[in-house]
């Protein structure tokens, strides 16, 4: 396990993903930033420490807009042919967005993903919860992700979109394959896919509205301001993909966090006003987003003793800058009492999650629901035969075996 002297293309291996809070301590102590090769290719300079990740993350100059994103990313191929081709219809969205673009988007939404709509959601998460967990049988052995931390965010994003029951098992296999490391094909068709649904949906909403939140934006508008068609497919599309691939693992994550700390286990099972505290150091000990999106700089950027050149790609390590003990003591011990507030696991500056009261609110009303019903959970293997998914940008595992 090294830092620096590991080449930048030698970083993400199968070991990395399987522990990138080892390899991140290392690459923490070593540098705030250094350069690394993703999987499909691409230079890119990985942020590491605490105050350098928060940094760059409210910096101007390191943009996100789709124009830019492509010139700099062809600059900074090391492989040949055409990258990692990508539906535009799907990148009209804000986190693929600068000022004043994402700042338009950002406000339009806002004004229909409220914090009482999210409010509302709270007896329909619980039902969700409860329907789920009534079909669980204590003393059966499952994988928890498959009945219980996958179903429930995807089924309340869906509602909250109002896409329907059937699609729901395809939307997680092209959703899955978009995030992985799976060649240019596969994610093409993948987000090809994306595009015919979502485009079907928005006319179908458009004809039909309901009380649903893509029927809502539909009919938002500010000041004579409204989404266009590209930007609705692509807005229904982000937060189908940030429903599905984050809370799940913010459920999984956390579980796996107390079944291998049983004292803290202890202590929520024995005060479960510790929950909402709890679920934030969930988020920090393991962070289900373990690298930002990506980003690139306009300028140099200066991160520590480190320059980032200008027309670089950057991706932000917030599960490491969770782990940096010069912020966090003891980093590397799950406390569900420690003052947790500033962590880093949605993001910073104006891209900070979208869905972070949604999230919240799922994680919360999963961990209760799911201790009170089967207070004898474990873990039906060891923890270091558990496998963590191939993802640079999302830390999850492929499955959780246990017994409830
Ligand atoms: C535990 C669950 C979640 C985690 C850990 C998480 C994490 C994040 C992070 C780290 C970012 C910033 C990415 C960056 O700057 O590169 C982000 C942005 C975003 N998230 Fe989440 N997220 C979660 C759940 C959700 C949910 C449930 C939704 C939607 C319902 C959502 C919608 C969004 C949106 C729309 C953005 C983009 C915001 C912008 O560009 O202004 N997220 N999320």
């Amino acid at each position: 396990m090294t830092g620096t002297e590991t080449a930048p293309d030698e970083l993400f291996t199968y070991e990395f993903f399987q522990d990138p809070q080892s390899f991140q301590a290392a690459l923490r102590a070593e540098a705030p930033a250094r350069p690394v090769v993703t999987p499909n290719g691409f230079r890119v300079w990985l942020v590491t420490r605490y105050e350098e990740a928060k940094a760059v993350l409210a910096d101007p100059t390191v943009q996100k807009n789709s124009a830019g994103m492509n010139a700099v990313s062809a600059k900074n191929r090391t492989v040949e042919g055409e990258g990692r081709p990508f539906a535009d219809e799907l990148n009209q969205h804000m986190l693929a967005m600068d000022p004043p673009d994402h700042t338009r988007l950002r406000r339009l939404v806002t004004k229909a993903f409220t914090a009482r709509r999210i409010e509302q959601m709270r007896p329909r998460i619980e039902e969700i919860t409860a329907e789920l967990l009534a079909k669980l049988t204590a003393g059966d052995q499952v994988d928890l992700l498959d009945v219980f931390a996958f179903p429930l965010p995807i089924t309340v994003i869906s509602e909250l979109l109002g896409v329907d029951d059937e699609d729901r098992e395809a939307f997680r296999r092209n959703s899955n394959t978009i995030i992985s490391s799976a060649g240019p094909e596969e994610v093409g068709a993948a987000g090809r896919w994306m595009v015919g649904y979502f485009m079907k949906l928005v006319a179908d909403k458009r004809a039909n509205p309901g009380d649903d939140l893509l029927s809502a934006l539909i009919e938002t508008s500010e000041d004579s301001d409204r989404f266009s068609e590209q930007e609705l497919v692509s807005m229904a599309f982000l937060l189908l993909i940030a429903g599905h691939e984050t809370t799940v693992n913010l459920i999984g994550n956390g579980v796996l966090a107390l079944l291998t700390n049983p004292e803290q286990l202890a202590r929520l099972k024995a005060d479960p006003s510790l929950m909402p505290g709890a679920v934030e150091e969930f988020l920090r000990f393991r962070s289900p987003v373990n690298m930002s999106t990506f980003r690139f700089t306009t300028e140099p950027v200066v991160v520590g003793d480190v320059t980032i050149p200008a027309e670089s790609l950057v991706l932000v390590g917030l599960g490491s800058a969770n782990r940096d003990e010069d912020r966090f003591e003891h980093a590397d011990q799950l406390d569900i009492t420690r003052p947790v507030g500033g962590h880093l696991a949605f993001g910073h500056g104006i891209h900070y999650c979208l869905g972070a009261p949604l999230a919240r609110l799922e994680g919360e009303i999963a961990f209760r629901g799911l201790l009170a019903a089967f207070p004898d959970l474990k873990l039906a293997v060891e923890p270091s035969e558990l496998q963590w998914r191939i993802s640079v940008l999302v830390h999850g595992l492929e499955k959780l075996p246990v017994i409830l």
